[in-house]
């Protein structure tokens, strides 16, 4: 376990292994029986819990949820989300809730969803892979997949589309000033509170990209708003058109809806909505079909299993149930994926009244509890002696149906009453993008690189995944 120093605490240890944190925790959560409280140095009176223990989640997350709510320093470091969902706590948290499980889940958004994505597959995934393997160069398959949940992301939310996945793939203002603001968000989590107030209050350094990236996203969600609100005006009438189903324009016909418990807040309530769903649903989608096929260049095997499945049914994905009961090999390939590489690698809740954990620990007022996934999904104790074999089987029931995991094991969408709203979504966009590209292509890793997990909010590839691609033969 870390060296507790005087004065200093355990903060050498992090700093020596902070390149490689997620293998360190797993090292260090493993020998300390899944919880251990780190020590900051004594002037920052900083004690934080590490836990990956399913009882301690299963105790935060549901049974004892209202002692654990986001926190003020939660809102401080993401305060650009405003006060969409996932920097709400209690009475605003539940209206939006309330709320967002109501259109998330609505039919006809739905609909709109599978048959945008599907759109998105053909004119932008198929073209740019058909390009890619005509000339026979490499492409970094981490950023094909961030451009194509970038544009199906704005396309399901607002109806609008900035096809960034084209063959010369264009720098756009608003995917560039969402990655600005993910990387500054880390940064205040790894740099002294005072000090990255204090560079904001200076406008300088990574707090004036911020601002920047905020203003131009602003300007972005802003626009598309006055716009749809023209749009709906124009189209009153066409209730069963296409373009009434994107969720801006389900959010803006509930009118009412706008009056929140904190005031009524119109396009800010819309703004802030649309930004945490591009936050909550971008990242984590093309990361995970990332690690997806870089995993699938290691197991050939998983993918001829895959395809094999495929080609046995008939492929109709405006009824997503049979899809999903017929793609079963497919989505355990999948959750196995998130298991080894979840795409939000670490949650953290902050406590309000002390509390001791099932696995007895103590838990002060206003502590800050961090959860690893990555750690947690590598635990012998928690999946079996194999637990770091890539196993598609260890998802599927002896009569061939899907396996539930309970969420406090299987954590990778959250747990609790504040489990992931849009996991359904992801599903299928994810199946939609790997059947699309299996069905019709090979890919090859470029053999000289070195493929690692950053350190960031969301478990980006250091530097991409270099592919070529090839056409399988009609
Ligand atoms: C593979 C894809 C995804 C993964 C792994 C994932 C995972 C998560 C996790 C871990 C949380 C908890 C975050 C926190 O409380 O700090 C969360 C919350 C949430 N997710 Fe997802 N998510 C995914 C895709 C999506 C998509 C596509 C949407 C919809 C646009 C979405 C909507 C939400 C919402 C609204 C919440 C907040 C729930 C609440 O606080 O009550 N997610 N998700």
């Amino acid at each position: 376990l870390p060296t507790n120093w005087p004065l200093v605490g355990m903060f050498p240890e992090i700093l020596k292994n902070v390149d490689r944190i997620h293998l360190y925790l797993v090292e260090i959560l493993e020998k300390s029986d899944l919880t251990f409280i780190f020590e900051g140095p004594w002037f920052t009176k900083m004690q934080l819990l590490v836990t990956i223990d399913p009882a301690n989640i299963h105790h935060v997350m549901s049974k004892n949820f209202q002692n654990y709510p986001k926190g003020s320093k939660f809102n401080e470091r993401f305060d650009v989300l405003g006060d969409g969902i996932f920097n709400a706590d209690f009475v605003v948290w539940q209206y939006h809730r309330k709320m967002a499980q109501f259109f998330l889940g609505h039919p006809k958004f739905n609909n709109f969803l599978v048959k945008k994505t599907l759109k998105k597959a053909e004119n932008g995934l198929i073209p740019v892979l058909d390009h890619v393997s005509t000339l026979g160069i490499q492409v970094n398959l981490q950023d094909l997949f961030a451009r194509f949940t970038f544009d199906a992301g704005c396309t399901i939310m607002m109806d609008h589309d900035p096809n960034t996945l084209s063959v010369d793939f264009p720098v756009n203002p608003s995917s560039k000033a969402l990655d600005d603001i993910e990387e500054v968000i880390f940064h205040r989590h790894v740099v002294p509170t005072c000090v990255w107030k204090f560079q904001r209050w200076l406008n300088v350094g990574k707090e004036n990209k911020y601002k920047k990236a905020w203003k131009t996203l602003d300007s972005f969600i802003y626009k598309c708003i006055t716009a749809k609100r023209e749009d709906i005006i124009n189209n009153n009438q066409k209730e069963d058109n296409e373009v009434c189903t994107d969720l801006l324009t389900l959010y803006i016909k509930d009118d009412e809806n706008l009056k929140t418990p904190i005031g009524y807040q119109g396009d800010k309530f819309l703004r802030d909505t649309v930004l945490t769903n591009f936050i909550a649903g971008r990242d984590a989608i093309s990361i995970t079909l990332s690690w997806f096929f870089y995993i699938l260049s290691k197991y050939p095997e998983v993918a001829s299993k895959i395809k094999k499945e495929l080609d046995n049914i008939v492929i109709d994905w405006t009824n997503v149930k049979e899809m999903n009961s017929k793609l079963v090999y497919l989505h355990g390939a999948l959750c196995e994926t998130m298991r080894l590489y979840p795409p939000i690698a670490f949650e953290a809740k902050t406590s309000i009244a002390s509390d001791i954990l099932p696995s007895g620990h103590q838990v002060n007022p206003n502590m800050l509890i961090v959860f690893n996934l990555y750690a947690m999904g590598r635990m012998k104790s928690i999946w079996g002696d194999d637990c770091n074999e890539f196993k598609p089987e260890r998802w599927i029931t002896k009569q061939g149906n899907i396996k539930h995991e309970p969420s406090y094991k299987y954590f990778v969408f959250n747990a609790g009453p504040r489990t992931c709203l849009g996991r359904d979504m992801a599903f299928i966009q994810m199946k939609i993008v790997a059947a699309t590209i299996i069905q019709n292509y090979v890919i090859e890793a470029v053999q000289e690189q070195r493929v690692v997990p950053n350190v960031s909010i969301f478990l980006h590839m250091n530097n991409g995944f270099k592919v070529r691609v090839f056409r399988r033969p009609s």
